[in-house]
């Protein structure tokens, strides 16, 4: 279980996070939503001790963050970083191993479970077929896969994962997204798509400048009214047959304060009055 309560953060003189409580409770998947800057990635970065909060606190399993090691942490919680490694030199077997780390001695071999472990959890992700390939040699998606192998292969009972269907195609978010479904661990996922957070996530928590606007079920969090206040957006909720549903945003056009074409034309008449 991973709790913040009442976590503030401050750079620059502005606050970024303003009284953020979140709560993942155990075997579910946590989703954190909201327009870019209002504090999706500093928030995660706070839950697994990346940064530390001004003000309020971060709990793992009742235990305050701030009094675990950093080794103590790698073990508990698995982290998938927004941003893959670029030119490491390593293969995809490499990769996952590095997730093996926090769980055996420093500077120890890699033993028999080791391997045993990243063999399982490239099978897991349909990539054991891969395992000797270079990782900048593979696609979007399977890098995910790789990233997501390494967190199963560190077996911690927290998974954190930041916007990882960034770039992926439409059939890859929604593998990766089923693939995260399937781990057993307490899931807290930064995603923008909010389809796809209403159909992955158990609870959402929905953040703007910082503040929580929303938390709870995806259905009670994706109102049009807490949409359209934070995204400035109008939205259609379309319900779906199995109780979910699907958010249908509108063309923004209507909402636009001037018609761009009369600037347009008003323009081109002022330039031809100033060059007769
Ligand atoms: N160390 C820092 N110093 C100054 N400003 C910061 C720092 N960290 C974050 N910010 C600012 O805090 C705000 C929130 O950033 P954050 O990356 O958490 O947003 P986000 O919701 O993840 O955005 P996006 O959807 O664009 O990824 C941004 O305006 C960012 O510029």
């Amino acid at each position: 279980m991973i709790q913040a309560s009442g976590v503030v953060f401050a750079r620059r003189g502005r606050v970024v996070l303003d009284r953020v409580d979140l709560v993942a409770a155990p075997g579910t998947v946590v989703g954190i939503i909201g327009p870019n800057g209002s504090g999706k990635t500093t928030l995660l970065r706070m839950l697994f001790g990346a940064l530390v909060p001004d003000a309020g606190t971060v709990r793992l399993d009742g235990q305050e963050l701030g009094r675990l090691g950093r080794r103590q942490i790698a073990r508990r919680i698995a982290v998938v970083a927004q941003d893959p490694p670029g030119d490491i030199a390593l293969n995809v077997a490499d990769t996952v191993m590095l997730g093996r780390l926090p769980l055996r001695p420093a500077l120890a071999l890699p033993a028999r479970g080791d391997y045993a472990a990243v063999a399982i959890a490239l099978n897991r992700v349909g990539l054991a077929g891969l395992a000797e390939r270079p990782l900048s040699e593979l696609s979007g998606g399977e890098t995910q896969r790789a990233l997501i192998a390494r967190a199963i292969a560190q077996e911690a009972d927290h998974v954190l994962l930041d916007e990882p269907t960034n770039h992926l195609d439409i059939r890859y978010q929604h593998e990766i997204l089923a693939l995260v479904r399937t781990l057993s661990a307490t899931t807290v996922i930064v995603l923008h798509d909010l389809n796809l957070a209403a159909r992955y996530c158990d609870r959402l928590l929905l953040l703007d400048e910082g503040r929580v606007v929303a938390s709870g079920e995806p259905g009670d969090v994706l109102h049009p009214e807490n949409i359209e206040a934070v995204y400035r957006v109008p939205v259609s909720r379309i319900p779906l047959a199995n109780g979910s549903m699907h958010l249908i945003f509108s063309d923004t056009a209507s909402t636009r304060p001037v018609d761009e074409s009369s600037l347009l034309s008003q323009h081109s008449e002022n330039e031809i009055g100033e060059h007769p």
